[in-house]
């Protein structure tokens, strides 16, 4: 079997034996339940939430000019990786997040995911594999851009392409001048994750939150950079650099009234006072949401006692809704979509002792969750700070499970979970049910000369190159040289920015590279994040395997909690009375004694 069908076996396998899965649902139950039968405390009231749904609706926050009444079709080019399982886990959660890109409708996605066909995509030579650092300019070297170049020419005939998801992370100069020199818009991950949210926000809370983060990626970009004549420009495509009439006449009369506003700074100016309207209304939901926690604190449980909250996290299709949909018997939505739930949802359960909890199923994380993301979601995400015990669900069928584990304690400790809070909580496998299909004919990816492959792996491509004189210069013979031979001086002037950019490109390698030093490494050594040596329950939210241990196990882990509560406030309300008793001297002696 090729490279390229392995992947697509392995893809296609992934994806069928989910929509087997997702069949036991009806598709239109699980589309219409995101507007909720039971939200315990939410924000809003059900009527308020379908006016603020359709407030707004119109306002598409996107990144590039995509058209929100059907779903972009991307051309992904995915960096080399090692090891090959790596590569493969990589590619195959660049090729979901290209297909997850869809705007939500009503509560539901036009499109069934498992119909969507697999994105053309490419596996090219990785510039921080061989060199340790990318280009400043393009981040790949010349050779690889005109390679991706004529893939992408190859591709456009056939009318598959709308934009290039790069899956890395780019500067803003990088991405400007990738889009120059393909003609395309490209998104990087960063770029693309923002934008997915963006798309599948569809509470006000959701839509506040993903428009914030998207102005801030937004902000982060502009950039102005040297057009075919020398001249700085500004935009996509190069237009000048405008002076709109601000600062005009505000600091003085005549020539001293100041040269006016770029539009550089007129965009910047325009970002930060949406960014300012913005926060102020995220804020108002920060203070609901706390004066709610608080008021289930006080009275939610019965017999006047606090209710406690059961945060459930994981890494993004882990089967977080899954798993909350059925420990409460509830049909939250899920899908194999990534980031299909953006919304805390509460779901209240009855624990095996009879006792009350909350379940929380809330936004999934992914590595490199971009810090705009997380900054900009502080209101949906407090709560997972807040909550009495964490649930942490890892799909046990992904091969850089370590990987995902890493991502999601670095998210949580990055978001403020205490330690304490991390060292309680209940590690779940979940997924147990799922059987890998035959790979015995199956190669592994880098068998044999690695550009090869990467000629290989590129979609729908290969039936073409005889007959497209594009395809001549992308043949398979020429692929080699194109990456390995040509100079890295054939940048046109317009590559070369005088603007000053750092590398985050080399950054993400690099973490990959740490996170792989320390998830794949066989030395023993265990790193803080990789405390936990194994799961805890090992379940499956579909069949209901395991279920009812982990129902016992969380009921544990509360009463441990609430017995150290207890001992705790004993040991303070005896400091307390010993403080403030009266001060008369059989007392104080006894205090002293206590
Ligand atoms: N085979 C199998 N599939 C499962 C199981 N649990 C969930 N899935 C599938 O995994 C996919 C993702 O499930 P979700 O519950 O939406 O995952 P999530 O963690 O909530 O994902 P996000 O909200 O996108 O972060 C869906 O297609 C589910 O049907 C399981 O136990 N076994
Ligand atoms: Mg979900």
């Amino acid at each position: 079997m090729s490279a390229l069908s392995a992947l697509r076996y392995r893809f296609n396998s992934l994806t069928q034996t989910l929509t087997v899965v997702n069949q036991s649902l009806n598709h239109h139950t699980q589309s219409s339940i995101l507007v909720p039968t039971f939200i315990l405390c939410s924000q809003f009231s059900s009527k308020q939430q379908s006016n603020d749904r359709n407030e707004d609706k119109n306002d598409v926050v996107s990144l590039f000019n995509r058209d929100p009444t059907s779903p972009p079709r991307l051309f992904v080019v995915q960096p080399r990786l090692r090891p090959d399982t790596f590569l493969q886990a990589k590619l195959n959660e660049a090729l979901c997040l290209a297909n997850s890109l869809e705007e939500q409708r009503e509560g539901y996605f036009e499109t069934d995911f498992f119909d969507k066909a697999l994105p053309p995509h490419i596996v090219v030579q990785n510039p921080i594999l061989r060199s340790s650092r990318a280009r400043a300019d393009t981040y790949f070297g010349p050779g690889t851009v005109e390679t991706i170049k004529c893939h992408l020419y190859t591709s456009e005939s056939k009318g598959e392409v709308d934009a290039v998801f790069v899956n890395s992370i780019l500067s803003g100069i990088q991405q400007r001048n990738l889009e120059r020199a393909w003609g395309k818009p490209v998104l990087d991950r960063v770029g693309l994750i923002i934008e997915i949210f963006n798309a599948h926000a569809y509470t006000k809370e959701a839509k506040l939150q993903s428009e914030l983060a998207a102005l801030m990626y937004k902000k982060s970009r502009l950039v102005r950079v040297r057009g075919p004549d020398g001249r700085y420009t500004f935009g996509t495509t190069g237009e000048a650099e405008v002076v709109s009439a601000r600062g005009r006449g505000s600091g003085g009369r005549g020539f001293i009234s100041g040269a006016g506003e770029t539009e550089l700074q007129l965009q910047r100016r325009r970002i930060l006072e949406r960014r300012n309207h913005l926060l102020s209304q995220i804020e108002e939901v920060r203070r609901t949401r706390a004066l709610q926690r608080a008021a289930r604190k006080r009275h939610g449980g019965s017999h006047n006692k606090g209710l406690a909250t059961v945060a459930v996290v994981g890494y993004t299709n882990a089967g977080k809704s899954t798993l909350v949909s059925a420990l409460s018997e509830s049909d939250l939505y899920s899908d194999s979509r990534l980031f299909a739930t953006l919304d805390p949802r509460l779901k209240s359960v009855i624990l095996p002792s009879g006792r009350k909890v909350l379940l929380s199923d809330t936004v999934g994380f992914i590595s490199d969750l971009p810090v705009q993301l997380v900054e900009a979601f502080h209101a949906t995400l407090e709560e997972l700070v807040e909550a009495d015990l964490l649930v942490h669900v890892i799909d046990c069928t992904a091969p850089n499970l370590d990987e995902h584990r890493t991502t999601v304690l670095q998210v949580l400790q990055q978001i403020g979970v205490s330690e304490e809070k991390l060292q309680s909580m209940i590690e779940v496998w979940n997924k147990i049910d799922y059987e890998e299909g035959d790979m015995s004919d199956d190669e592994p990816l880098d068998d044999g000369d690695e550009d090869d492959i990467a000629s290989e792996i590129s979609s729908g491509l290969e039936d073409d190159k005889a007959n497209s004189s594009l395809a001549v210069e992308c043949s398979e013979g020429d692929f080699e040289e194109t990456i390995d031979n040509i100079q890295d001086n054939c940048s046109d002037g317009w590559l070369l920015s005088g603007d000053d950019q750092e590398n985050v490109g080399d950054h993400w390698l690099k973490s990959l590279d740490d996170q792989r030093g320390e998830t794949l490494n066989n030395s023993g050594t265990e790193t803080k994040l990789q405390s936990q040596a194994g799961p805890h329950v090992q379940i499956s939210a579909i069949t209901g395997v395991g279920l009812q241990e982990l129902l016992e196990l969380i009921d544990e882990r509360l009463k441990t909690q609430d017995e150290t509560l207890k001992a705790q406030n004993v040991v303070e309300r005896g400091f307390f009375d010993r403080k403030w008793r009266p001060s008369h001297a059989d007392d104080a002696g006894m205090a002293v004694e206590q």
